[in-house]
């Protein structure tokens, strides 16, 4: 029989751990005293000065105590073996940050990331892990108000109350961390090693981003010393999406993680383009195109090289300069390998200065590199070139565009990419999203990317191969967690396999699988799933953490937008955060119905996190984020929206914590037929 994990409110027991809450924080008081006593006084100099207090500002910042998250949230306890000399105490609280005992350095708090915690979230029954019981604290605002124990003796563990009441713990605002509740198969993934690359595939719910956030800051504390150069970046789908996750790093104690949309990697598109012209864009084809159109630059010289030293003439023959031009061709960037070509053409001066009897140096040879003879060689076989003006080319002239992609693009495609019509110069040509990629491609063609220490990748099943290897370049010398559900990928070009994914970025990486559901109840979940077969029939159906637990309510009506506002208005009678999803052309009807009503609300835009608690939110926008209830309109207008319309469906239907209330006055899409 499975152990029972009753949450206890044991007085004496609660009174103990509010007495040693109150020790931690009075010792985390003290810990930021003394960090704020340090002085960047010492430091040498002035930039140096500037740097130390930004450290021990960060520090001070990282020891404050937020009044409403408990400092910890578990302790494990083991039996002590008498006579063993161990570090270890027979008990151990574990919390987001570290906290001492300034006087005898006593543990009162184990940050979660440290080797030892990693019972906390692992050990059970089969592997207790040295341990013999684990308990977990039920929380109000700051105020300790329970707990739950989990005996590591052999016997089953029943599920988590606390897990479920935490979950289900209303939201107001922007995401919240899970670190209290991380559980064992997410837990691996956070705490992988910093050279794995991993790839989290995981349905609506399972905590991908939740994990993907964690294992941020798990590698920061872990690895502060070689992230501090190269940094860790979160990549996610847009800017909403990242307002609505920003919340949670800080949260850890982590402020130096910085988060961009791949369009401001990228650059904003300034012109827009129809998908199938974008997904041929960005398919992985055009890697090759592009490095055939930046080396087609190279032209053959006409004549050699004469450099005038003082009275003496140095020649070097056409064809020497074209043994230099083909040793390098190819084996370097574009720019490395011009600026290179100089240095070559002047060595071979030089060394016919030394056998005219000279002795020059390496000035020398600098001098010929920059002399104009060179330059004008240089811009004759291997001229300057930017990113801009390769893609003008590739984009506005069919016969460059034709030669460099010899079989890789059919006469149709070749057409497709061609301007209808063409800007005047590369200044003023207007770029789309996927042209932005192919600049970047070009641009690292050109001179190389460099590349940060570990990125984190959201809902990356909507990238485009050529996307991917532009992320795949910031992490070439790191790795990086991917995270996605290829259920919901809503782009053309979106991905049918992680292993294609991976090898776009150009990672070796393992994929694996998160299966619990923890955001969506049973029968909403159950409900959406009915679209998986269609939207990615290769994919097990997720499984509901809370089987029984949530409501969902398909109702047909003969008026949407007059249905909303009573719809709304119930949800408003209950606690937490209310989403009203729409075809991204009705939301303007639909937040003109609730205002009408007389409903506060907000509506999510691309560029904001909207924080009201009833927020009108468009379906494209909706992917990554979640309301405690959901009430979304007109099922049929969303999928019949886009290409891929059915996993847009797909994602909105599986955004709600609680209740779905779902209002159709056309028939729902026959493929949510049960
Ligand atoms: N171990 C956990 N403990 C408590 N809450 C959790 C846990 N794992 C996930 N959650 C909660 O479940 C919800 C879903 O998590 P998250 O958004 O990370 O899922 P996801 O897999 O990225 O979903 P989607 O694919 O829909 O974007 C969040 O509210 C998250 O806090």
């Amino acid at each position: 029989m499975p152990a029972e994990a009753p949450i206890d409110d044991d007085r004496e027991a609660l009174r103990a751990e509010r007495a040693h809450l109150a020790e931690s924080r009075a010792a985390l008081r003290r810990m930021r005293e003394h960090a704020e006593g340090l002085s960047a006084d010492t430091a040498a100099d002035w930039v140096s000065r500037q740097i130390l207090e930004a450290l021990l500002d960060q520090r001070v910042a990282a020891l404050a105590d937020h009044p409403d998250t408990p400092l910890f949230f578990g302790r494990l306890d083991r039996d002590a073996v008498p006579g063993e000399d161990d570090e270890l105490p027979a008990t151990v609280y574990v919390g987001r940050r570290h906290v001492h005992d300034g006087e005898r350095g006593r543990p009162l708090v184990l940050d979660w990331r440290a080797p030892v915690s990693r019972a906390f979230y692992q050990a059970g029954p089969a592997e207790p892990m040295g341990w013999r019981r684990r308990r977990r604290f039920g929380f109000q605002g700051g105020e300790l108000t329970a707990f739950e124990d989990e005996p590591l003796d052999g016997r089953a563990l029943g599920p988590s109350a606390i897990l479920t009441q935490e979950i289900e713990r209303p939201r107001s605002g922007p995401m919240r961390d899970i670190v209290a509740t991380i559980q064992p198969e997410q837990d691996a993934i956070v705490r992988a090693g910093l050279p794995v690359s991993v790839c989290v595939q995981g349905a609506p719910g399972t905590g991908k981003t939740a994990v993907g956030l964690h294992r941020a800051a798990y590698l920061l504390f872990t690895h502060r010393e070689r992230l501090a150069r190269g940094g860790v970046l979160i990549v996610g789908p847009n800017r909403a999406f990242l307002a609505y996750i920003s919340s949670v790093l800080p949260a850890l104690g982590e402020v130096r993680v910085d988060q961009a949309t791949i369009d401001d990697l990228l650059g904003e598109p300034t012109a827009a383009e129809d998908a199938r012209t974008a997904a041929l864009k960005g398919s992985a084809r055009m890697g090759e195109v592009l490095r055939r159109a930046v080396w087609a630059h190279l032209a053959k010289p006409a004549e050699g090289l004469v450099v005038t030293r003082g009275a003496a003439r140095f020649r070097l023959a056409d064809h020497e300069v074209r043994e230099t031009v083909a040793a390098l061709r190819g084996t370097t960037r574009y720019g490395a390998g011009r600026a290179m070509l100089a240095q070559r053409l002047a060595h071979r001066i030089l060394v016919q200065m030394e056998q005219r009897g000279g002795a020059p140096d390496d000035r020398v040879q600098d001098q010929v590199a920059r002399s104009q003879p060179v330059k004008r060689l240089l811009d004759q076989v291997w001229p300057k070139l930017t990113a801009e003006q390769v893609l003008f080319r590739l984009l506005s002239d069919a016969a460059f565009l034709a030669s460099a992609a010899k079989d890789d693009l059919t006469g149709e495609e070749r057409a497709a990419l061609l301007w209808a019509k063409p800007y005047r110069s590369h200044r003023s040509a207007k770029w789309t999203a996927a042209d932005r990629a192919l600049l970047d491609e070009l641009r690292d063609l050109l001179e190389r990317t460099p590349s940060l220490g570990h990125l984190v990748v959201d809902e990356a099943q909507d990238l485009s191969a050529m996307q991917l290897r532009a992320l795949g370049r910031r992490c070439a010398a790191g790795s990086a967690t991917v995270l996605g559900d290829l259920a919901q990928g809503t782009t053309p070009w979106s991905a049918t396999s992680w292993k294609e994914v991976l090898a776009h970025l150009g990672q070796d990486g393992e994929v694996t699988e998160l299966t619990t559901g923890f955001r969506v109840p049973g029968p909403v979940l159950d409900f959406a799933a009915r679209l998986l077969p269609h939207v990615a029939p290769g994919l097990a159906a997720p499984r509901s953490l809370r089987a029984g637990a949530g409501s969902l309510d398909v109702r047909a009506v003969d008026d949407v937008p007059a249905a909303l506002a009573p719809a709304a208005a119930e949800k408003l009678s209950l606690q937490g955060s209310i989403g009203l999803i729409t075809a991204d052309a009705d939301v303007p009807a639909c937040s003109d119905a609730l205002t009408a009503a007389g409903l506060a609300h907000g509506v999510l835009g691309a560029d904001s996190g909207g924080d009201e608690r009833l927020l009108v939110v468009p379906a494209t926008l909706a992917k990554g984020l979640e309301y405690d209830h959901v009430v979304v309109a007109e099922p049929a207008a969303i999928a019949a929206a886009e290409e891929r319309g059915l996993a847009r469906l797909y994602v909105v239907l599986t955004r709600a914590v609680t209740s779905l209330t779902v209002l159709h006055r056309a028939d729902l899409p026959e493929e949510l037929a049960p």
